[in-house]
């Protein structure tokens, strides 16, 4: 069955997808730098454990924006003392959804464990679990449709999924609601759906180091359903640090079209930085999403001997993508994508999806003269 993906537009469709499940194919031809799609996030949540609670002056808890000494309207929530706001604003808009009074004595509840061996007994990954629980069941609360949105995404939960979901129920349910409880077998579904499918946010890109931290976790359900290819044809971008401090919206996910995509082709995101080595990549792609890549740049790589250098073949399609598209800045290791076009001019300038470099694509500059 062919569904048309519920964007604003006509560019995407979902469709089976052989070996794959449910992927997104292009509905019409689609241009290099278009961006296909814009998404505000359904939950996002911290990646900091609560434990030690997250100090001032590092990042809004609802926008997720550093907050800098300079930020002279940041406040703390005035119950918890926990959460810090980069702007009345953001604190505002918090109440009402991921600070809720709810959530805001849920944390309270949890925090008082801080020196307790529960958690103590656990992975530090279990307490951000523990929040990600708390947003879901706010979600819950607050607009319980959108939970069967998050529950039609992919993942089943395994047995460390079961045992987390025990622990998190254990500690968690005498603090729902009586007239909304979460039972385990919904919590590890919930948790399944969040391990498979949650973007990263990331502290800013420096080309000193250290290697950039994750900030937060965000699902945005449309963009949960791009597969993962190693020469991907898009990739996301997201500008968590735009605009003034309470301005809303900077935590949207874009996916953006590194190459023109023909119709009926589907539109792949890479979910591990794309110059990564074959043996990391199929790690990761195992340890984190569950599956082995069967693309040709694995098929080949594959075959290749440990360090030896076959990247100087310049024939091989997936080596002439690495070179024109990987960033090179000291660091970094993005994908490039072109900008937007403009008046259905294509862009000659590229930007990284990781540092936010900007660059000439001198191939474009040439077919535009
Ligand atoms: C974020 S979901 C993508 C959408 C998913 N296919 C669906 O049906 O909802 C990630 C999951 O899709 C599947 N997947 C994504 N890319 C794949 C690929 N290149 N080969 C095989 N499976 C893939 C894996 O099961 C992975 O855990």
């Amino acid at each position: 069955m062919v569904t048309v993906m519920a964007t604003s537009s006509s560019l995407l469709r979902m469709q089976q997808i052989p070996g794959k499940g449910r992927g997104v194919v292009a509905a019409q031809s689609l241009e290099a730098g278009q961006i296909v799609l814009t998404e505000s996030p359904l939950i996002l949540y911290s990646a900091s454990p609560l434990f030690p609670p997250s100090s001032p002056f590092t990042c809004c808890d609802h926008c997720f924006r550093l907050i800098l000494p300079s930020h002279t309207h940041t406040i703390s929530c005035p119950s918890c003392s926990n959460n810090f706001f980069c702007s009345p604003k953001c604190f505002s808009l918090a109440t009402n959804s991921s600070h809720s009074t709810w959530v805001c004595q849920a944390l309270m509840s949890l925090l008082q464990h801080h020196n307790s061996t529960l958690f103590q007994q656990h992975p530090p990954e279990r307490q951000v679990q523990a929040r990600f629980i708390l947003a879901a069941h706010n979600l819950f609360l607050h607009s319980p449709s959108d939970i069967h949105s998050l529950l039609s995404l992919h993942g089943t939960p395994d047995t460390a999924v079961l045992d987390a979901a025990n622990f998190l129920h254990s500690l968690i349910s005498p603090l729902f609601p009586s007239q909304a409880q979460l039972s385990v077998d919904l919590i590890a579904q919930l948790i399944a759906k969040d391990s498979l499918n949650s973007f990263c946010l990331m502290d800013p890109y420096s080309p000193h180091g250290p290697q950039r931290s994750i900030r937060a976790y965000a699902i945005y359900p449309k963009a949960s359903l791009f597969n993962h290819d190693c020469v991907p044809n898009a990739c996301r971008f997201d500008y968590v640090e735009t605009g003034d401090p309470g301005h809303e919206h900077n935590t949207d996910i874009f996916v953006r079209l590194i190459q023109d995509v023909p119709e009926g082709k589907e539109v792949c995101i890479s979910y591990v930085r794309v110059g990564r080595d074959f043996l990391t990549r199929k790690r990761i792609l195992m340890e984190d999403y569950g599956f082995t890549c069967g693309c040709d740049r694995c098929k080949i790589e594959a075959n290749w001997a440990c360090g030896e250098n076959n990247e100087e073949d310049s024939n091989l399609p997936h080596v002439q993508f690495l070179r024109k598209y990987v960033c090179k800045r000291k660091n970094c290791a993005g994908t490039m994508a072109p900008l937007p076009p403009k008046d259905d001019v294509p862009s000659n300038v590229m930007e990284c999806n990781f540092c936010g470099n900007l660059k000439f694509d001198c191939d474009a500059s040439q077919s535009l003269k």
